[in-house]
């Protein structure tokens, strides 16, 4: 019965009203509670993005680049999948599942792996000298479990590289290219007892540092050569920024001795820049083979190399180097030498108990010789730690190169940006010089030398190493040609980049020489310059402006 009747608004009446009320009271407090919960987690999930979008721009460093930011902004709206979670295309994942910012994809796996640090903390014989960055076992090997899709074949890239070649074979027949060698231009040839080393110096060409392998062996043999010949004399080489040996062989050749200083896990330190990173005998090494699978063949060639210290290097050490001889407490032969960085007890090289690893550069022929000259390198980093160099904040900066010689017409510009490419596949981001050799005049092959601070960061792809390629949007044909080829194999294990490079670098007397994460990086880094390349040619009117060949 309802109480629509005055007279009978009595005490029982009056209270089912009240209790109605508070029933609806309820009710509303509810539903005001549920609407003021959902505005308050739509604005905190909105700031979320917006600080973790700001946080990823300082993190990375996106500079105002527009072909960079729309190279990153194009990853950051791929989909991702198993092969690219490693990499920079990892940001999308992260970002999404885990609300978090980081280009950086070895967050979780250095959290992982220092929980193995500790956990193996007693057991790990193979610790660096005293104030030294701890080493870093093997990452999880979760990511191999994750299924990926098979890579993209990149098709469209591949045509583009068949149609160039077709059109400037007519051009190339009329042209005859000059490619002399050192031999040649200083008029002395090589005869049947001429030694490996003259093999190598009078072979260098204005294109390449050596020929081919399949057309002659010198290379091969004289790092074959090299890591086991007599040693007669070493001296600290003067410059540079950390210690080096020049190396004198019994039978008068030389070498860039490079001494290993931490395990191959360990990683570039999070707080270090590029100009502050220990520099790597095994990127040395890594990097001429890398140089050489990549068809430039512009690195001097590299080889690891044991050394008993006592034998090797005390004994031959004098003066001021060999004042920096000491045994270490635990009873290691250690020498730091005289260097502006890290050369003092604190950082000194210590063999174990006196053999020491590390890599062999052959020397280039002497400067009387063959005299060279040393370019700036246009996309120099700025080697300050507040300062930005200006193609890092000029989106522009491109044009500014290509109206200045050497880079205005001929091959350099190109050379840069294969320079570009071979530093971005070993996470290199110290090229701030590079040298020609004068004799064969400005339109010749840059030497691609230093590469000690590559393969540092195996979980990091760095896309501002591409700034050349992604501002000036140009590539030689041919090394796309070669890149395409690897990544048309990428699901190879031995004809993959990566499998390539493990079956060369198993060659060196100190294989492994690169820790796993790095040569799969390779591979994951192959399909982002090429990424790069496309979003070029999706821009251009024309793709034979972005993909061209200068007869090389
Ligand atoms: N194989 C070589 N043959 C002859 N000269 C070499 C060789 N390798 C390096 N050099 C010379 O030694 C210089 C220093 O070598 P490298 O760049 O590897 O050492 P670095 O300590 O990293 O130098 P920096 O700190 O200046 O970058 C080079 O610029 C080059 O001129
Ligand atoms: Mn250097």
């Amino acid at each position: 019965m309802g109480c629509s009747q005055p007279l009978r608004m009595g005490k029982h009446c009056f209270l089912r009203f009240t209790t109605m009320k508070l029933r609806d009271r309820l009710i509303l407090s509810i539903a005001s509670v549920l609407v003021l919960m959902t505005i308050i987690l739509v604005l905190d999930v909105e700031t979320m993005l917006t600080s973790s979008r700001s946080l990823l721009n300082s993190k990375v460093s996106i500079q105002s680049s527009r072909g960079r930011h729309t190279f990153i902004q194009r990853h950051l709206q791929k989909t991702t999948n198993g092969s690219r979670e490693n990499g920079s295309f990892g940001i999308n994942n992260k970002f999404n599942s885990n609300g978090m910012n980081s280009l950086d994809d070895n967050t979780h796996d250095e959290k992982h792996q220092r929980k193995e640090v500790n956990r193996h903390k007693f057991v790990d014989y193979d610790q660096p000298p005293t104030g030294a960055p701890q080493p870093q076992p093997k990452a999880s090997p979760s990511s191999s479990t994750t299924p990926s899709p098979p890579p993209d074949p990149f098709t469209d890239l591949l045509s583009i590289v068949v149609k160039v070649e077709k059109i400037n074979r007519r051009a190339k027949q009329k042209h005859r290219h000059w490619n002399p060698n050192l031999g040649e231009l200083l008029g002395l040839e090589l005869s049947s007892d001429s030694s490996l080393w003259d093999r190598f110096h009078l072979q260098i060409a204005r294109d390449w540092l050596h020929p081919p392998r399949d057309k002659d062996p010198t290379v091969d043999l004289l790092l074959q050569h090299t890591s086991v010949q007599p040693i007669v004399k070493i001296t600290q080489k003067e410059g540079g920024t950390q210690l080096k040996l020049i190396i004198e062989f019994a039978d008068g050749g030389h070498a860039l001795f490079k001494p290993m200083r931490f395990t191959r896990e360990q990683q570039t330190l999070k707080n270090h820049f590029y100009f502050t990173d220990y520099e790597r005998h095994n990127a040395e090494i890594a990097a001429f083979h890398l140089d050489r699978l990549l068809g430039f063949r512009r690195a001097v060639p590299c080889v690891g190399r044991t050394l008993n210290m006592t034998r090797e290097l005390y004994a031959l050490a004098t003066g001021d180097l060999l004042k920096t001889f000491f045994i270490s407490p635990d009873n290691n032969l250690c020498f730091h030498g005289k260097c502006s960085y890290y050369c003092d007890t604190s950082h000194a090289i210590c063999g174990n108990p006196d053999q020491l690893e590390g890599s062999f550069a052959v020397f280039l022929p002497g400067k009387e010789a063959a005299p060279r000259k040393v370019w700036r390198h246009p996309w120099r980093r700025s080697y300050h730690k507040r300062r930005k160099a200006q193609w890092q904040v000029d989106e522009s900066y491109c044009d500014l190169v290509r109206d200045v010689h050497p880079y205005s017409d001929g091959r350099r510009l190109l050379d840069v940006v294969d320079m570009s490419v071979l530093d971005f596949l070993m996470g290199n981001m110290d090229r701030h010089h590079y040298e020609t050799f004068k004799m064969f005049g400005n339109n010749s092959a840059p030497i691609h030398l230093d590469h000690g601070r590559g393969f540092g960061k195996p979980f990091h792809d760095e896309l501002s190493i591409l700034a050349p390629l992604y501002q000036c949007c140009v590539i030689r044909q041919t090394t796309l040609k070669k890149l395409l080829g690897f990544q048309q194999r990428s699901d190879s294990a031995s004809q993959s980049l990566s499998g390539r490079m493990r079956q060369s670098l198993s060659q060196d007397p100190i294989s492994p020489v690169l820790w796993e994460p790095h040569l799969l990086a390779l591979d994951r880094r192959l399909a982002l310059i090429l990424q790069a390349v496309r979003l070029c040619v999706e821009k251009a009117d024309d793709p034979g402006t972005v993909v061209l060949d200068d007869f090389h």
